[in-house]
């Protein structure tokens, strides 16, 4: 991190910087630690925090534990974004808390699927779109800590899927509809399912009690306002997982080094 760098400072249009050595030779799983890592210095005593879902926010709720244990942190309170990070806190002895009880978060630290030049993100593959968007956008700093593969020219340009909670009443009437609505982009819409022991399918279930449709996009969508207020708008669907001009800090670990970006406005 740059020592002019403080991540509770008002947003700035900085342009990114770089601000450590190459990182070569190291596995992804080791970018989204040393992503986690940096964000997690940002965290002080006294704060609630947001606690994201995934491989690479377990890091960065291991690295809070251990801070805590050793003293370096106090009086934290953690807001999980998802049954598994709330198991995972209370197995590190992290106290928690949720919005009912603190509405408003100091600072979330989360991963994602993709994240645009302007600090858009797709989130949502590992099914915790909803918690995440509640909390994260109920923070007042939102730092989002992914490897370099999650870079993207426009959302939904990885290829892989932006995911629609919908409800389990008529959810293929839903992801038929969802598929209509971006058919001139290519859209393919396909019911989230897991493999269950006997190998058979059946949905995957959200910690909502919702299902997911994930959307595969061929081409951009364009106006990223207007996709998320039509697919807001559609009975059926409780929340999407494009997070639009929410994330306030972005954090990547790459082979060139760690970057840190902040959004302007
Ligand atoms: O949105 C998410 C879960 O709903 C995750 O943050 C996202 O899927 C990134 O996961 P990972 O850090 O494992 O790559």
């Amino acid at each position: 991190m740059g020592s002019t760098f403080d991540p509770l400072s008002t947003v700035t249009d900085e342009p990114a910087v770089v601000n450590s050595p190459p990182l070569s030779n190291l596995t992804q799983d080791d970018l989204k630690r040393i992503a986690a890592y940096k964000a997690v210095e940002f965290v002080e005593s006294g704060m609630v925090v947001g606690l994201g879902t995934g491989s690479t926010a377990k890091h960065a709720v291991n690295r809070i534990s251990e801070l805590l244990r050793e003293g370096k942190l106090r009086d934290i309170i953690g807001i999980p974004t998802s049954t598994t990070t709330h198991e995972q806190a209370v197995s590190l002895g992290i106290p928690l808390s949720d919005l009912d009880s603190h509405p408003i978060v100091d600072l979330s630290i989360d991963g994602a699927d993709e994240v645009d030049p302007s600090l858009n993100l797709v989130k949502g593959r590992g099914g915790s779109l909803l918690r995440e968007k509640m909390v994260e956008g109920a923070s007042k700093k939102f730092v989002v800590i992914v490897d370099e593969s999650k870079l993207v020219k426009h959302i939904g340009g990885s290829g892989l899927a932006v995911p629609v909670e919908v409800v389990p009443f008529c959810c293929n009437f839903t992801r038929g509809k969802l598929e209509e609505m971006f058919r001139e982009a290519g859209c393919k819409a396909k019911l989230r399912v897991k493999i269950g022991s006997s190998g058979g399918e059946t949905a995957a279930v959200t910690d909502n009690g919702n299902y997911v449709v994930d959307l595969y996009l061929e081409r951009d969508i364009g106006d990223l306002e207007a996709a998320s207020e039509a697919i807001l708008r559609l009975p059926g669907v409780v929340e999407h997982g494009m997070f639009l001009g929410i994330a306030t800090t972005l954090i990547v670990a790459g082979k060139f080094g760690v970057t840190v970006k902040n959004r302007f406005g």
